[in-house]
């Protein structure tokens, strides 16, 4: 099917929910074939499509690219705006541009009201993504490549040109005279992906195509699903949510396959200490493979009897310091008599055992103090003033689960 229509079929499923859409437009090539095709898709309701660049400033002429963007977005009646971004960090460039990038792109986009953004990543590109993750030794998640629908700083980012190719779109502007920015940076061999880019060209003379690595993480992310329903399964036979913590059974855990089990412990990893990625394999395996005592990635595992319980690691929560409005250690909500003077700090030492709770748990909950003077403890002396509970989103490990 031709560009245009396959395009529009792609956005009805997948943007159909979402309106008003943010289209983050660098002005190259890819996103600028995303411009004109998601208006003529949106018609006469493409004044709901707002169209933002990042200037990163990283080289002559990354301004006007906004510029041109600008004047191409206001001929199809569409909203502009430029945000610059300042570089502050060191290290990995494009790592730090990149998310620099989509950090300014979620701001502006809950400043607008949009809750999707569109991105133009093509079939090459998840086929690079695809080599380079091989490269790296990723297994079945990573190997399913950057999805179709994604979610990340609360905003969906949505890839309808996934299953296009880069020739493709240049070809579709230049048949209608239209302009894009070739980025320099594409030449620079420094960088992971520009040399990605040359080994496919090389793979392809091999057959190993772009349209084939897409095949693959098509395959990968079928088999992923699988995995992971497999995994929710034992989640709800094998695991007990108690409070913040998570209680395993031993057993049952120990009698599925490593990989359901792997999957298991590092979702309640990360459900636990908030990390959106999961522990590195190799500490995931020595852990899984016993489901002994330990600590990873910010959370304790203890036994006890038949079962393994996973708390937050006082340890991780020591200087973690908040105001009591806010969300602390990212899951935990206090209320109590506002006074600017409190702040939530984890219990700590203060804990002691004999209660409802584990040591352990209670050293890493949140305490309202005052200096160094302890206010209340709510999980420890519950009943009073000050009470806590887990946030909206992170309170129910199972629901959690199966949105992640
Ligand atoms: N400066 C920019 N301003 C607005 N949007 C951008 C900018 N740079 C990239 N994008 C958006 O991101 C999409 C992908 O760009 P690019 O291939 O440079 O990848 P990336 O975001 O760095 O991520 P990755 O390296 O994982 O592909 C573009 O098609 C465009 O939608």
């Amino acid at each position: 099917m031709t560009l245009a229509p396959t395009f529009a079929a792609t956005m009805d499923r997948i943007a159909g929910g979402f309106w008003p859409l943010g289209l983050a437009v660098s002005g190259g090539g890819d996103s600028m074939a995303l411009l004109h095709l998601a208006a003529e898709w949106a018609g006469p309701s493409r004044r709901k499509l707002h169209v933002v660049t990042v200037d990163h400033g990283l080289r002559d002429g990354s301004a006007d690219e906004a510029v041109m963007v600008r004047r191409q977005a206001a001929a199809l009646g569409l909203t502009h705006d430029t945000l610059v971004w300042r570089r502050e960090t060191m290290g990995n460039l494009q790592d730090a541009a990149r998310s620099a990038r989509r950090g300014l792109i979620a701001a502006w986009a809950a400043r607008l009201g949009v809750d999707a953004v569109l991105l133009g990543h093509t079939r090459d590109d998840q086929a690079e993504t695809v080599l380079m993750r091989m490269a790296r030794g990723s297994g079945v998640d990573g190997l399913a490549g950057m999805a179709e629908v994604g979610r990340a700083q609360g905003i969906a980012w949505l890839r309808p040109l996934l299953t296009r190719g880069r020739a493709e779109l240049r070809d579709w502007l230049t048949k209608r005279g239209l302009d894009w920015a070739e980025d320099p940076g594409n030449e620079n061999s420094a960088f992971d992906r520009v040399r990605a880019r040359r080994m496919a060209g090389t793979l392809a003379d091999l057959g190993l195509s772009a349209a084939r690595l897409e095949l693959l993480s098509a395959h990968m992310a079928r088999a992923r699903d699988v995995l992971n329903d497999a995994m929710r399964d034992l989640a709800g036979q094998a695991v007990r949510q108690d409070g913040p913590d998570l209680v395993l059974d031993r057993a049952a855990l120990l009698a599925a396959r490593p990989e359901t089990r792997m999957r298991l412990l590092a979702a309640g990893l990360r459900w636990i200490s908030g990390n959106p990625y999961r522990p590195r394999f190799a500490a995931l395996q020595g852990m899984v493979d016993t489901l002994d005592n330990g600590t990873l990635h910010g959370v304790l595992l203890r036994r006890q009897r038949g079962s393994v319980r996973l708390m937050r690691e006082p340890r991780a929560v020591r200087d973690t310091v908040s105001r009591t409005d806010d969300a602390w250690d990212g899951r935990w909500c206090l209320s109590g008599p506002h006074d600017a003077a409190l702040t939530v700090r984890s219990l700590a030492d203060r804990a002691y055992a004999g209660g409802r709770w584990p040591v352990g748990t209670l050293a890493a909950s949140p305490a309202i103090w005052r200096g160094e003077t302890l206010v209340a403890a709510p999980l420890q002396e519950p009943g009073g003033l000050w009470s806590a509970r887990l946030a909206d989103g992170r309170d129910d490990f199972h629901r959690w689960l199966r949105s992640h």
